[in-house]
């Protein structure tokens, strides 16, 4: 569904944001694509969208070219951008100016994830806070029902119980034929949500690794006693002792940890990464 080869960019001559990347996402998973701040994931996602175009290497998402910005592709392609400017209409105008452009657009999918998110459809968009506009526009991206649904930082502005409401709908909105990127530094917000781990660092797609490779490889436990653990790879004080992730020799079952496998790959890169190779 998304393939991209050697991808170099860069906003300026003489400084690349993009440099040799390469990613081929098949759809029917939700990829959690993770990376510092100014990483690069919003340029990234903005290449596959078509509002970015490479210097060099190619781009392919749904068999075309994004660049082209052909109607075709712009119907299957959705970008949840992180700052929402809306217009000064009602969320029920909005819905008859922009759905038209998404021919699959569910309109009660939509009213149903407003309801879920206890917003009420008869409001006017300025009315609401920056948080309730983010869920308006979470549940127009879940409505148009394209094959490449972009989320750039969705849960900024949501409360924690709206982080937890924003994991239950997309978890359970998302079918087989759809690819979701959601892209965040919020790491935590991706627990349990995504099937599939991107790092975006030094320029490119540093890892790309489905939840069950990780907890397959690494193992993540509570101990009292970093004696106890065989290999550990990277530790955290926690409140009962130590959060570890360790080389999963055993083959224990643990589950995965989003915020300590980052900071495991922040601190502990090539140990981590060597796992996989
Ligand atoms: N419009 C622009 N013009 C020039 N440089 C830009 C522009 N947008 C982003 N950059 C630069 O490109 C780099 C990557 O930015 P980008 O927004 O893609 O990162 P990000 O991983 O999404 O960051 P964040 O997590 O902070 O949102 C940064 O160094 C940033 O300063």
């Amino acid at each position: 569904m998304i393939a991209i080869e050697n991808l170099i960019f860069g906003y300026h001559k003489k400084e690349v944001v993009l440099e040799n990347l390469n990613l081929h996402l098949k759809p029917g998973g939700i990829y959690g694509l993770l990376g510092r701040n100014g990483a690069g994931k919003s340029s990234l996602l903005h290449h596959i969208c078509g509002l970015l175009f490479p210097n060099s290497g190619t781009c392919r998402v749904a068999d075309k070219n994004p660049a082209d910005r052909s109607p075709e592709f712009l119907q299957q392609v959705y970008l949840l951008p992180e700052d929402v400017y809306l217009p000064n209409v009602s969320i029920k105008s909005y819905i008859d100016i922009y759905a038209p452009f998404y021919p699959e657009f569910n309109h009660d999918l939509f009213f149903k994830f407003l309801t879920e998110f206890e917003i009420l459809a008869n409001g006017k968009l300025q009315s609401l806070s920056y948080g309730q506009k983010k869920k308006v526009m979470i549940s127009f991206a879940l409505a148009t029902q394209v094959k490449v649904l972009l989320m750039d930082e969705p849960t900024n502005g949501l409360d924690i119980p709206s982080k937890k409401q924003f994991r239950k709908i997309i978890a359970g909105n998302v079918n087989d034929d759809q690819l979701m990127i959601i892209s965040t530094h919020q790491v935590k917000d991706l627990d349990s949500l995504i099937d599939s781990v991107l790092i975006l660092e030094d320029k490119k797609i540093i890892l790309h690794q489905s939840v069950d490779q990780i907890t397959e490889k690494l193992v993540f436990k509570q101990v009292m006693n970093l004696e106890e653990v065989a290999a550990p790879i990277y530790s955290e004080g926690a409140l009962k002792g130590y959060a570890v992730v360790a080389v999963n020799s055993k083959h224990e079952q643990s589950r995965l940890d989003m915020e300590m496998f980052f900071n495991a790959v922040q601190t502990e890169k090539q140990q981590i990464l060597s796992q996989f190779n």
